[in-house]
């Protein structure tokens, strides 16, 4: 070993030609030469310091290696503290077909959930779905939801599943915005409450933002890459709720609002593949791309939070806002921070940390459902007829209601449209699980069957499983975009339906109980206001075949790289 070190180019070889490459002036200098006489004298092969480093050396390998060594048998083949009887997902038992099934979760989480439901939650058995990325999960039978869903955030908590799958403490920007209901209480009251107010800012941004991305030729057959520009057309819309006309149409906030939501997911998969106590030391590398971008958002909506903040005082009144000037979540934001009288609610940087946070929520989740329906409007058997049955709906309502139809009234009115999109999402749903939930209890909770689990493990159903069961729905994995309309009453105004934002036992594609999407009913509206203008502006070309949306781990993503054909609907060019 000393004969190595004497045969290679040690630290003073370093130390005399970092000298002597110095600049005169600094070799001379004192702290350089302070420097290389300790660093010298440490890295002496003689010297005990170099003992004790290369000792130190050793230690860190060793116990490095143990806590990898621990890391992957947590990963691979532990059940951590789960009850040993439950079965995983595809009955194996030896630890190498165990660790087997936990690498197939990364890519092929889809059989597997298909296995284990039909194996065992069909029969009213409780089973282990492994997930390499965020650790074991325990999945009860469907008839066991009504118990999941009773159970109080103090015992079983589904905010806490989203936190750690997410590493909101850190990727969220603030600790307060996973946690308190802040965004809650903004997003029930004036971003569904008030859409009639702005739904025509929301209409005028998709016309600019659909010709932008898909043209105004109607001669012309276009080939489009459906997820990239339907990802600028719900930027743009998502942003002109959030943060105004101005901010909206602005390229380089945009470019800054639309990655830092479509990576921080990226961001939060890459740390749960890092074991706990290597995560303070990789995380700032692995969130600087986020980071940057969320810099980048903070330069353009700070100054104007600071150019509003005049508008605001602590204590102002909740139940008198003012709107009338700007009617966006900023100002939202801004007042209720003001009315609670919060001061670091409402501080320019936290309103902003909040906005991208919810920029996060809204985007991404309503970019892969309008991706989605528009593949399956394509693929469909019956695609020519399905577009004009949608586009025939949105004439009927708009020549009934007006200039009223893009109100929540009006909206209310397309069924069929309504219909189609919970369609696609009942088939696409981006997440494969529907209810989750963290035990929190300090003492565990005793599920249904008996078993007994401790503080930490993880309880729910997975939505993509009864989504595509035939006992629930007959031709699972077919498109039938009128599948929910009424049956009787057919689909005319007034008719009664089971709108997409209602969940179900059979419908989870917004979750499912009192932590269902809080965002579905501004989502429904935006999606329902978009598909009309797709289906009367645009023509979609048929295609033979849908291309497959690929798993990654438990998310389902749109095929994000393919393409289709559209063209302009003659006569939908204003002039
Ligand atoms: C089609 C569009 C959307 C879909 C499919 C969707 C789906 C979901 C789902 C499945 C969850 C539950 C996640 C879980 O607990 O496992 C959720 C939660 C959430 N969504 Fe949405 N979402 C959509 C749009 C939106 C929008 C537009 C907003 C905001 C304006 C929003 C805000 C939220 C928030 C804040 C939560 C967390 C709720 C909580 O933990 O209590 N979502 N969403």
């Amino acid at each position: 070993m000393s004969g190595l070190i004497n045969h290679s180019f040690t630290m003073q070889n370093a130390t005399a030609l970092t000298i002597s490459i110095l600049p005169k002036t600094h070799r001379i200098s004192g702290l350089s030469n302070f420097l290389m006489t300790n660093l010298s004298a440490l890295v002496h092969p003689k010297s005990t310091m170099f003992a004790e480093l290369l000792r130190l050396v050793g230690y860190t390998i060793v116990i490095g290696t143990v806590f990898w060594a621990a890391w992957i048998y947590q990963r691979f083949f532990s059940r951590r503290g789960l009850p040993k009887d439950l079965p995983w997902a595809d009955g194996s038992t030896s630890p190498w077909s165990v660790a087997k099934l936990h690498v197939r979760t990364f890519f092929g989480l889809k059989p597997i959930i298909q296995n284990g439901y039909y194996k065992f939650s069909k029969d009213e058995k409780v089973f282990l779905l492994p997930n390499v990325v965020t650790g074991p999960e325990v999945i009860l039978p469907m008839s066991q939801m009504k118990w999941l869903l009773d159970q109080p955030d103090n015992v079983l908590n589904q905010n806490e599943v989203n936190r750690e799958f997410l590493h909101a403490d850190r990727t969220m920007l603030h600790s307060n915005i996973i946690r308190d209901m802040v965004h809650g209480r903004v997003i029930r009251r004036e971003m569904t409450k008030e859409l009639d107010t702005y739904s025509d800012n929301i209409v005028e941004e998709i016309e600019f933002a659909l010709a932008r991305n898909w043209g105004t030729d109607t001669t012309e057959w276009r080939e489009v890459r459906v997820y990239d520009t339907l990802l600028d057309v719900i930027s743009r819309i998502s942003n002109r709720v959030l943060v105004g006309k101005e901010l909206c149409r602005n390229e380089e906030y945009l470019r800054s609002s639309s990655t830092y939501s479509r990576a921080v997911v990226l961001t939060a998969g890459m740390l749960n593949l890092l074991p706990e106590y290597l995560r303070p030391i990789f995380s700032p590398i692995i969130m600087a791309y986020d980071m940057y971008h969320y810099r980048q958002i903070t330069k353009f909506v700070v100054p104007l939070i600071k150019e509003r903040a005049h508008q605001f005082k602590p204590g102002m009144d909740y139940r008198r806002p003012d709107y009338s000037e700007n009617n966006d979540y900023v100002q939202w934001a801004m007042h209720d921070a003001y009315s609670h009288n919060d001061p670091l609610e409402y501080t320019p940087e936290m309103i902003t940390k909040r906005l991208t946070v919810l920029s996060f929520a809204a985007i991404q989740s309503s970019v892969i459902t309008i991706s989605n329906i528009v593949f399956d409007l394509a693929a469909s058997s019956q695609s020519i007829e399905y577009q004009a049955g949608l586009r025939d709906e949105v004439r009927q309502v708009t020549s009934q209601y007006g200039s009223k139809a893009w109100t929540r009234a009006g909206l209310l009115q397309m069924l069929r449209l309504d219909s189609a999109l919970k369609e696609s999402m009942r088939l696409w749903g981006f997440l494969s699980r529907g209810v989750m939930k963290l035990v929190v209890a300090p003492e565990g909770i005793t599920l249904p069957d008996g078993h007994h689990l401790d503080v930490g493990a993880k309880v729910g159903v997975t939505s993509y499983a009864i989504h595509h069961d035939e006992d629930a729905y007959t031709d699972a994995f077919t498109f039938k975009p009128y599948r929910f309309l009424p049956k009787q009453q057919g689909s005319g105004p007034g008719a009664k339906a089971q709108p997409m934002v209602t969940s179900a036992d059979e419908f989870m594609g917004f979750s499912h109980g009192r932590h269902a999407c809080p965002g579905r009913f501004f989502a429904a509206n935006q999606l329902k206001l978009l598909l009309a203008a797709i289906v009367t502006k645009y023509d979609i070309e048929p295609v033979a075949a849908r291309p497959e949306n690929p798993w990654l781990n438990n998310t389902i993503g749109p095929p994000v790289f393919s393409t289709l054909r559209i063209r302009r609907r003659p006569g939908t060019v204003e002039a």
